[in-house]
């Protein structure tokens, strides 16, 4: 650093640097300082303690080998003393899983050796955002409404806002209609790139032949129908955050493509010829158990990895029943607001009703059946009489803990890895699981696709999509 440059050092000290290596020390200042920000450099875990005790920073950038400790450790010291300062570490190449450690820890990012200036750029700018925003996680700003009071979901809460704080890809394992793309935006929401887009996709419901173009964007000419040049979904994400739903319907020779582009952070749009940067945040979503999907050579296991560093388990509302009454006066309070008028209540007997049903279709069939209630009903109150409930489906049928589901085998499948009983061999396959239940619904609507869709908590077309799957359709 020469005379000028130190001279010209703002006053307040943004970041601290840890790490032994004088010359890493004095390119990692350097190249902050020309991003205008100022710094302070240590070489040992305990200089690195007492600055954090004397100042205030708004970045901590920690190498993980340190001659009396190590950077895990300094994450969990600024975790314990210093909650909300964004804190990174650096790593030596290949070392993901000292990466995913320290982020499971609540680091905010990693970066790995050698650093290079646009990444070390992207990191500082994301972790400078998250202090401007620290104070939503705390919960002061109104985010999109999230129901919900039980300790199963005030839990989930809690790591959303964790998550929210890094950048580290989460998949978000849940059964239908559970939240998992409400809990996806509340992270967007709460994290440093909420002033960028949020984009879901649901896999499943794009054509095999169509989805590298989707995804990558296309040039003009470059297939028929090709008209103009196209921007892809994650192009169309940068600066945000990009959600696949229902990754698990991905093709295999499309998950391919998909760990390409998340791990050179770059996409090549069909028939351009050079690839393009994106930076964009990963949230994925699937009913389905992806470790089963792996075994059964259906996923990919490297993609798995990658996208799976953190899991979130979106709870089913049989699970939480308490969160019922709050979430059914919201859905009528919204479904007021569209029609006009005070919102509709719901009588004793009529919640006691819906407390006792295990809602196969979750949040999403609540608000289905409230629809239908509200439209049945003529009053101001809605009435047992006025909730139309599945056949069979008590929630005592459906506890996961030892019972059998509904239809005499372990329910959910896929989710019998978190507390779902039973010896493994003997559970259905998810997809089996599923498929009888639309089949019950499409026998009990005599093929109404459209009831059915409604009774089993689903859109039609996400209906029309797993008929099709199936070659029911
Ligand atoms: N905690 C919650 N608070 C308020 N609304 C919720 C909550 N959870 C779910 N919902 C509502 O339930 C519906 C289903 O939620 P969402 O689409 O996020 O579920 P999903 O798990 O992604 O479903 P799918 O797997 O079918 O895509 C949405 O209309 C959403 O607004």
């Amino acid at each position: 650093m020469n005379a000028v440059e130190r001279r010209q050092r703002p006053q307040s000290v943004d970041v601290l640097i840890v790490d032994d290596e004088e010359d890493i020390r004095e390119l990692l200042e350097l190249s902050l300082m020309r991003l205008g920000l100022a710094c302070d450099a240590v070489g040992t875990v305990a200089d690195a303690i007492a600055r954090l005790e004397a100042r205030r920073y708004r970045l901590c950038l920690t190498d993980m080998r340190l001659p009396d400790g190590d950077g895990l450790g300094l994450v969990e010291h600024i975790q314990a003393h210093c909650p909300g300062l964004p804190v990174a570490v650096i790593t030596a190449f290949g070392s993901i899983e000292t990466a995913i450690r320290a982020l499971k820890l609540g680091a905010f990012d990693f970066v790995t050796k050698p650093v290079e200036l646009k990444a070390l750029r992207e990191l500082v700018t994301h972790a400078l955002r998250l202090g401007a925003t620290g104070d939503k996680a705390a919960g002061t700003t109104p985010e999109r409404a999230l129901i919900g009071h039980s300790p199963a979901f005030m839990q989930l809460r809690a790591q959303a806002e964790k998550l929210a704080r890094n950048q580290a890809p989460v998949f978000i394992h849940g059964e239908s209609g559970t939240g998992k793309e409400v809990i996806a935006r509340f992270i967007h929401s709460l994290g440093t790139r909420t002033a960028g887009p949020f984009v879901p996709v649901n896999c499943g419901a794009i054509s095999p032949e169509l989805m590298e173009s989707e995804f990558f964007g296309h040039r003009k000419g470059s297939f028929t129908g090709a008209a103009s040049d196209k921007q892809g979904l994650f192009q169309a994400a940068s600066g945000g955050t990009l959600f696949l739903d229902e990754i698990g319907e991905l093709p295999l020779a499309m998950q391919v493509k998909l760990l390409r582009a998340i791990q050179e952070r770059a996409v090549r749009p069909v028939g351009a010829h050079a690839e393009e940067p994106v930076d964009v945040r990963l949230l994925s979503a699937s009913h389905q158990d992806l470790g089963r999907l792996v075994a059964e050579g259906r996923f990919r296991q490297d993609l798995f990895f990658r996208i799976n560093v953190i899991t979130l388990r979106m709870p089913p509302l049989r699970e939480r029943r308490e969160d019922i009454p709050a979430l059914a006066e919201h859905i009528l309070a919204r479904l007021a607001a569209r029609e006009g008028g005070a919102p509709r209540r719901l009588s004793a007997a009529a919640l006691h009703a819906l407390q006792g049903y295990a809602f196969p279709g979750n949040v999403r069939e609540l608000e289905n059946l409230l629809e239908r209630a509200c439209a049945m009903c003529e009053g101001d109150e809605i009435d047992a009489a006025d909730i139309e409930l599945y056949p069979d489906q008590t929630a005592s049928g459906w506890l996961t803990d030892s019972a059998a589901g509904p239809f005499g085998f372990q329910v959910p499948g896929d989710f019998g890895d978190h507390g779902g009983g039973g010896e493994p061999g003997q559970e259905p396959a998810a997809d089996d699981a599923e498929r009888l239940r639309i089949i019950r619904a499409l026998e009990q609507t005599r093929w109404n696709r459209s009831a059915a869709a409604r009774n089993l908590g689903m859109t039609l077309r996400q209906l029309r999509y797993r008929l099709q799957k199936w070659g029911m359709e």
